[in-house]
């Protein structure tokens, strides 16, 4: 280890005996119990690069607050690391942010059912220091508000699904009949339009000296000390400044939203997260999100990393969860063990990161997935087209006003029906086909009345319920039947064009009578007898090759 890694490393180790600042313990004592992150002993040391310590110092990379200030006071006096100050450029950014408009937008995404996007995007980002942004490859890209306006190409691009081809004019179909898309998809959307109509900006940074970066670190340094109080500003400071970490940052308006440090061990192809925080204003509306995509890809683009760790704060597990961490370990120990350190009140966390996956227009690919599902669904079945209903309701009598034919229901045809298909039941098949299907079915339907008739139990329900008698029942039981009303109906022979129908009006005769009587009355068990006595001649009538006793 070389002169300049021990002087970081002696740093880190003394933290967490070292005197905090005054403003530190102040908001330390407040949450300690939810937070406390402690650095791991000298034994877990990261083997840091010489290279990188090297050149930090021959660079003249930050270590001390002296260094921050006076980079604060080159920075236009944005900032210092003193409560006050720190509270002052976080505010004033507050204050400057249009915070309703991210709202507005994601409100705005989601009811923007616009189809999918005609441009197949490659995504690319530019080196080191650079923003982070994507690079149509042909130039074209989705206008704010306008995304899903062009053809579709050929197959999906970005993160297609294999094997899902995406038809010219599938956006038209899509645009048809697609449900509103998912929250996450609104969020990102929204984020996107922003950043591509310039408003929004995602940078990826370390200590260049350059001013506006050395600006927008400390506004980032500062809201880590702001949204991360147990974790000692000296240390923030030191991550955020040293050069072996980058920062992926959220700049609005020339303002910092939000970001993550990060380190990455290129040797290693995996990444430490350091700090992760968004302003107190802008939390819970995909900022986090975004950056996170952001950082993924730029990772995975940039500098070739294939995993993250992090430790996670206890109440910020679920947010990584969501960003795909888990806190089971896969990546191999020897990857990493002993380059990260270990912090108390944490949950270390890994996110593998996609070889593939367009981190940062997840969107567009999401959106370009349920269009490819939606059009093959609507290849397999026609459930996507809505006929007119039918129009022969019953009235009063019973009587049907018009009739119409099975096969003459809208759609029916259209969703694969044909004449042989049809029935639940021997009678099915012969309702409504022939003259003598009907005639068979009738009989039947004849037959089973008249044994319910007969029946000792049927006294309650050979007439409709008097009003008169029963004041209150129409008002219990607003689907009223009676064995004589269906035999009126059997006898039209056109009102019950199913067996099913006439089945359903016996059950509702029974359900009407134990729904209304309790179960202790004399109507109760004759229901329940009668339904019993119903299903048995049923059952029989139905067994092949039964015959129909009139
Ligand atoms: C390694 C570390 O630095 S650990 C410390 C992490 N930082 C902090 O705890 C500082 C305070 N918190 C924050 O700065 C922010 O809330 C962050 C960075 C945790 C999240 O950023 P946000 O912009 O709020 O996240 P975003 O709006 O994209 O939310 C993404 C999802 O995570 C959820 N989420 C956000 N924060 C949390 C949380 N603390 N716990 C659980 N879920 C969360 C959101 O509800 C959202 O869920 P949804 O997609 O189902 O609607």
């Amino acid at each position: 280890m070389d002169t300049h890694s021990s002087h970081l490393a002696a740093s880190n180790r003394s933290r967490s005996s070292q005197s905090p600042s005054p403003s530190h313990s102040a908001s330390a004592s407040a949450t300690s119990s939810i937070h406390k992150r402690k650095l791991a002993s000298e034994d877990h040391a990261p083997p840091f690069p010489p290279s990188s310590f090297s050149a930090d110092t021959r660079d003249g990379a930050l270590t001390s607050n002296d260094d921050l200030e006076s980079i604060s006071a080159r920075g236009g006096g944005a900032d210092s690391d003193t409560d006050d100050e720190s509270d002052a450029l976080v505010d004033d950014d507050e204050e400057d942010f249009d915070n309703d408009s991210s709202m507005r937008n994601f409100t705005a995404a989601r009811l923007d059912n616009s189809g999918a996007s005609a441009v197949a995007r490659n995504s690319k980002l530019k080196t080191e220091n650079a923003t982070v942004k994507n690079e149509s490859s042909d130039g074209a890209k989705d206008g704010g508000g306008t995304a899903g306006t062009g053809a579709v190409g050929p197959t999906v691009a970005g993160g297609s699904v294999p094997g899902i081809m995406v038809k010219e004019d599938a956006t038209k179909i899509f645009t048809e009949n697609i449900q509103t898309s998912g929250a996450y998809s609104a969020r990102e959307e929204s984020l996107k339009r922003e950043e591509e109509a310039g408003r929004l900006k995602f940078v990826c940074l370390s200590n260049d000296g350059i001013d506006e970066h050395m600006v927008w670190l400390v506004g980032l340094k500062n809201i880590f000390a702001r949204q991360l109080p147990n974790m000692p500003k000296e240390y923030i400071v030191r991550l955020v400044m040293d050069r072996s970490h980058k920062s992926v940052m959220v700049i609005r308006r020339n303002h910092v939203v939000g970001g993550i440090t990060y380190r990455p061990y290129v040797s290693q192809r995996f990444g430490e997260i350091a700090f992760c925080a968004i302003t107190a204003d802008e939390q819970v509306k995909g900022y986090g999100t975004r950056l996170m995509n952001h950082l993924k890809q730029y990772a995975r683009d940039v500098d070739g990393l294939t995993h993250f760790l992090t430790y996670a704060d206890n109440n910020a597990v679920g947010y990584f969860i969501k960003q795909g961490f888990t806190k089971e370990i896969h990546l191999e120990k020897d990857r990493w063990h002993g380059y990260i350190k270990d912090y108390d009140g944490g949950i270390l966390m890994e996110c593998r990161i996609d070889p593939k996956l367009p981190y940062t227009d997840l969107s567009t690919m999401i959106r370009r997935q349920r269009q490819a599902i939606d059009e093959k669904i609507r290849e397999l079945s026609n459930c996507h087209i809505v006929y007119p209903g039918i129009d022969f309701q019953k009235k009063e009598a019973g009587v049907p006003k018009k009739i119409i034919k099975v096969e003459d229901i809208p759609g029916l045809r259209e969703a694969g029906w044909t004449p042989d298909q049809w029935g639940h039941s021997r009678f099915g098949a012969l309702s409504a086909s022939t003259d003598s299907a009907r005639k068979h079915l009738t009989a039947f339907m004849r037959a089973l009345l008249k044994s319910m008739h007969d029946h000792v139990d049927a006294w309650p329900f050979k007439e409709p319920v008097d009003a008169r008698d029963v004041p209150d029942y129409y008002d219990i039981i607003k689907d009223p039947m009676d064995l004589k009303t269906m035999s009126k109906r059997v006898e039209s022979e056109q009102y019950y064009v199913t067996f099913e129908m006439f089945v359903a009006d016996a059950k509702r005769m029974f359900l009407n009578a134990r729904t209304y009587n309790s179960p202790d009355t004399i109507y109760y068990k004759c229901a329940t007898r009668l339904e019993a006595h119903f299903q048995s001649k049923v059952q029989s009538g139905l067994q092949p090759g039964a015959k129909i006793q009139q």
